[in-house]
């Protein structure tokens, strides 16, 4: 039975933001790796090297639409001495046959279209009078004009993706390129994103006085999923443990982790603290701000992180404490934000003994960064409009226009 009436203190003292991620970061091991399709695989973490299969390109082709060529048989062409060469052949792209070029004669031939045997040059259309039988060509190419040569880009076996590289568009379009129809791939942490609150009214449905919309569930799940993990968003319950458990329970399997918020303070009714507590899930204050009070462990053997319920804490402390565990987690080599030193352009008072993270715009073209709003952990939409965390050192209490420091790069 929890006894509402006490209000909880904790008396032990506030672990540093980098004790904390560290206790995060053990909570998730990496995932299992498994083949894909490779339609499946975008912002997946590869989990193999790839060697092309074979060179790009696979073979000599036509960088442009015009026609094949000896160079020797141009000697001295020019805009007002054309040279005149039948027309032997028609190579378009795709053609697999591939017919010699006899000296003394041209291919028509398209872009992406083999290379004749024999031909050492491609003449563009444009400089010529673009004939079906016989053409006449304006300019003297020099060897090899527009042709790329097999192998330009990756010659086989050369190892066009390593391990832990986060497949984006380029990425998957390169594997499709080798001829990779499937990758092996980290499998993407699952994990569930639970938020608690009486005060919680679903957007859509008008609000109570002292009634709010519910906001974290719907942020922390794309946040999971701009991480490249995978989220399932329960349906946010009351300050009652039991329907707190009831929500969880059915869902644990197949989970890797469990995301929770609010709850977790010092107040009479904290539903996650009083479910979790003395189950495997430690309390503590981290020394941040914001973010103070977290928790972190594991529950019937799945890994559970429970964020502060402040909408800014919440999504801060994602940053902060899960989103480089859950990256590396799902076998991604990049799992930090990009940092950057910038300048700021206003003055601001960061408290003393915590690390400060301040949401902040970041002008990339002057290198300097001016506050998205204040420090209170309740301004969503000043968090709504930033583009960067700054993170303000636990031993800087103030900091003054044109001073310098390091920025957080968001997505
Ligand atoms: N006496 C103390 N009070 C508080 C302390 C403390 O140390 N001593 N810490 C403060 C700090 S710092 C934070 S952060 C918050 C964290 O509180 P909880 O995690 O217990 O969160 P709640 O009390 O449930 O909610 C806080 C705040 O956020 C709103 N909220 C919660 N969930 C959602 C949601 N899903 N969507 C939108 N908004 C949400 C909620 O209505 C509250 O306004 O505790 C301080 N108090
Ligand atoms: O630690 Mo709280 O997140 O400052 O509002």
């Amino acid at each position: 039975m929890v006894d509402h009436r006490s209000v909880s203190n904790s008396p032990a003292p506030m672990l540093s933001v980098d004790e904390h991620r560290a206790t995060v970061a053990a909570l998730l091991p990496s995932t299992p790796v498994e083949r894909r399709p490779l339609a499946e695989c975008l912002g997946l973490a590869l989990a193999e090297d790839l060697p092309a299969a074979i060179p790009l390109p696979p073979f000599h082709n036509s960088a442009m639409d015009g026609y094949a060529v000896r160079v020797e048989d141009l000697a001295g062409a020019g805009a007002d001495s054309p040279v005149a060469l039948p027309v032997a052949e028609d190579v378009p792209a795709g053609r697999v046959d591939n017919p010699p070029l006899r000296p003394g004669t041209a291919h028509r031939i398209m872009t992406g279209a083999q290379m004749p045997p024999g031909a050492d040059g491609v003449v563009p259309v444009e400089l010529t009078d673009g004939g079906v039988e016989q053409v006449h060509i304006q300019r003297e190419p020099s060897p090899g004009a527009n042709v790329r040569r097999a192998g330009d880009d990756v010659a086989r076996g050369t190892v066009v993706l390593t391990h832990g590289t986060t497949l984006g568009a380029s990425q998957i379009g390169v594997a499709a390129a080798v001829g990779a129809a499937e990758l092996a791939v980290h499998r993407p942490p699952r994990v569930l994103v639970l938020s608690t609150g009486s005060e919680l009214v679903a957007p859509g449905v008008p609000l109570q006085p002292g009634q709010i919309y519910e906001s974290n569930g719907a942020m922390l799940a794309a946040a999971v999923r701009q991480a490249g993990a995978e989220a399932r968003l329960l349906r946010f319950v009351p300050d009652d443990v039991a329907e707190f458990q009831a929500e969880l329970e059915p869902h644990l399997a197949d989970t890797d982790l469990v995301l929770t918020s609010g709850g977790v303070s010092a107040g009479a009714y904290e539903v996650v603290k009083d479910a979790f507590e003395g189950q495997g899930v430690e309390f503590r204050k981290v020394a941040v701000q914001p973010g103070m009070p977290q928790g972190a462990g594991s529950y019937r053997n799945v890994a559970v992180v429970t964020l502060p319920g402040n909408p800014v804490s919440s999504m801060v402390s994602f940053e902060v404490f899960v989103r480089s565990a859950l990256r590396a987690c799902g076998g991604h080599r990049v799992r930090e934000r990009v940092r950057v030193r910038a300048t700021t352009t206003e003055a601001a008072d960061s408290p003393e003994g915590k690390r400060q993270f301040r949401r902040g715009r970041f002008a990339p073209d002057s290198g300097s960064v001016s506050w998205a709003g204040g420090a209170g952990s309740h301004l969503l939409a000043a968090m709504a409009t930033a583009d960067c965390l700054v993170d303000l050192p636990a031993a800087t209490t103030r900091v003054e226009p044109g001073d310098s420091v390091t920025a957080l790069l968001l997505d």
